[in-house]
């Protein structure tokens, strides 16, 4: 059966060399040999002498490769909309099988790739799109097909999670932190997509869509990064016993679904507080299965490449059988909250003046919007002053509404940070 590989990065250099050391097995797994026909890369005339493969596959054009009449099989790990999404849609409709790695391109025009799969007969995996090497959609979109998910929680983006660790753990700093990130191989080509939360969005947009058995699209997804997470922050969840995650949540309930990217403070003992480095972690809470906890390497070439290559197998299978699988599901079609509809607690930290009556005001002001304190601490003298409420559950218009009137009060001078909590009950 005949590959070909459109892009030879931190991934496809590894879908090349686990293709090469694995050879006899997965030859064996699939039932016939797996030959690589070309490699689309930028630059064919690149050095490559440390890949296990000859210099004759590489090819500038990823077109003609694509179309090439014996390639049975695409794999695409360029990223990013376009090309990516002709090449994809070229090769499907032509009938051929693609695996991608590219969830923004998943996010953004999915209902096309998958009609362009149904059109020609073609499979379409993504297992390495979504949490790395974490086998998750294809739990998501077969072993859980029986059942009702209502939840989907977790930290998808290798890169942050790596950021937010270092900063808790050794207090480093945000910008060196995201440079060894981009050193390992977990970044994106431009890591603003990874520390403004595009990425993680693109994937809970992906997941939502598997769990809800609806389209959603990353437009559909709220999203904040954690470009504006401080070390403040970090040290105010230390307080209280929480540290701070950049969290994707999709849930489902009477009004439909919802789904969100955004920093959040988690108590220390939630299990996925312990998630550290560039480690991935996904709850699941379905009806008659109850909770079901993925955990892995949620980036890097070599565990992105093994995901890729289970897709492969499974797909080089199917074609071997006569048949294509996994068609997407979209048939509930629930509608997508607003992100001022959904209800959860908060920390704000506000920097005030240093004086009697100052507290009362601010609760006044929450009381207003019907917004509980949980429990408020005041710290720090003069210029120092800080006052750092938690509320019980409330919606996030609620919230808004309170921080836009706690900014007109004369005694506060600065509302230093909004943070989200979740994980607890
Ligand atoms: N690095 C990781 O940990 C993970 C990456 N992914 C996804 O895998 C895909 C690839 O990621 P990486 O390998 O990290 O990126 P990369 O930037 O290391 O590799 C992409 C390669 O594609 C090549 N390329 C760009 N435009 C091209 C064109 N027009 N024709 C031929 N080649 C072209 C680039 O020169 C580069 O070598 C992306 O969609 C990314 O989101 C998914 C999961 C994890
Ligand atoms: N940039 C991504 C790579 C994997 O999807 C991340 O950091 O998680
Ligand atoms: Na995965």
């Amino acid at each position: 059966m005949k590959l070909a590989l459109l892009g030879c990065g931190t991934v496809g250099s590894e879908v090349v060399r686990l293709l090469h050391d694995q050879a006899d097995d997965l030859t064996a797994r699939v039932g016939e040999p797996l030959e690589i026909a070309g490699i689309a890369v930028r630059r064919p005339d690149r050095d490559r002498s440390d890949l296990p493969v000859s210099s004759e596959v590489f090819t500038a054009d990823a077109d003609a490769l694509v179309s090439r009449d014996d390639v049975d099989i695409v794999i695409e790990v360029v990223g990013g909309i376009e090309p990516a999404r002709s090449w994809i849609t070229a090769a499907l409709r032509a009938g051929k099988s693609v695996i991608t790695a590219n969830k923004a391109l998943l996010a953004e025009d999915g209902a096309a790739l998958h009609a362009a799969a149904a059109a020609g007969g073609a499979d379409l995996y993504y297992e390495a799109a979504v949490a790395g090497a974490i086998p998750l959609l294809r739990p998501l979109r077969e072993s859980l097909h029986g059942d009702r998910i209502s939840l989907v929680m977790g930290i998808v983006n290798g890169t942050t999670n790596y950021i937010l660790s270092r900063m808790t753990d050794t207090g480093s700093g945000f910008a060196e932190s995201l440079q060894e990130a981009s050193d390992l191989g977990y970044a994106e080509a431009d890591p603003t997509a990874d520390v403004e939360g595009f990425d993680a969005a693109a994937k809970a947009a992906i997941l939502a869509s598997l769990a809800f058995h609806t389209r959603v699209t990353v437009a559909d997804v709220y999203r904040e990064g954690i470009t504006e997470v401080t070390a403040s922050d970090v040290a105010s969840a230390a307080k209280m016993g929480c540290v701070v995650k950049l969290l994707c949540i999709a849930s489902r309930d009477d009004n439909g679904i919802s789904v969100r990217v955004h920093p959040a403070m988690i108590p220390g003992e939630h299990p996925l507080a312990g998630v550290g480095g560039a480690y991935n972690a996904v709850f699941v809470q379905a009806e008659a299965a109850g909770q079901l906890m993925f955990y892995g390497a949620g980036a890097g070439g070599t565990p992105t490449a093994s995901a890729v290559l289970g897709d492969l197998v499974a797909v080089a299978r199917n074609r071997r059988g006569g048949a294509s699988a996994l068609t997407d599901s979209a048939y509930a079609d629930l509608p997508v909250q607003r992100m001022g509809d959904v209800v959860t607690r908060y920390h704000v930290s506000l920097d005030v003046d240093d004086e009697p009556g100052v507290l009362a005001e601010v609760a006044s002001v929450f009381a207003a919007h019907r917004v509980s304190m949980r429990t408020v601490r005041q710290s720090g003298r003069g210029d120092e002053a800080v006052l750092v409420a938690v509320t019980h559950t409330a919606t996030d218009a609620q919230l808004s509404a309170t921080v836009d009137d706690l900014v007109k009060l004369p005694a506060v001078r600065r509302v230093a940070s909004v943070m989200r909590v979740e994980g607890e009950s």
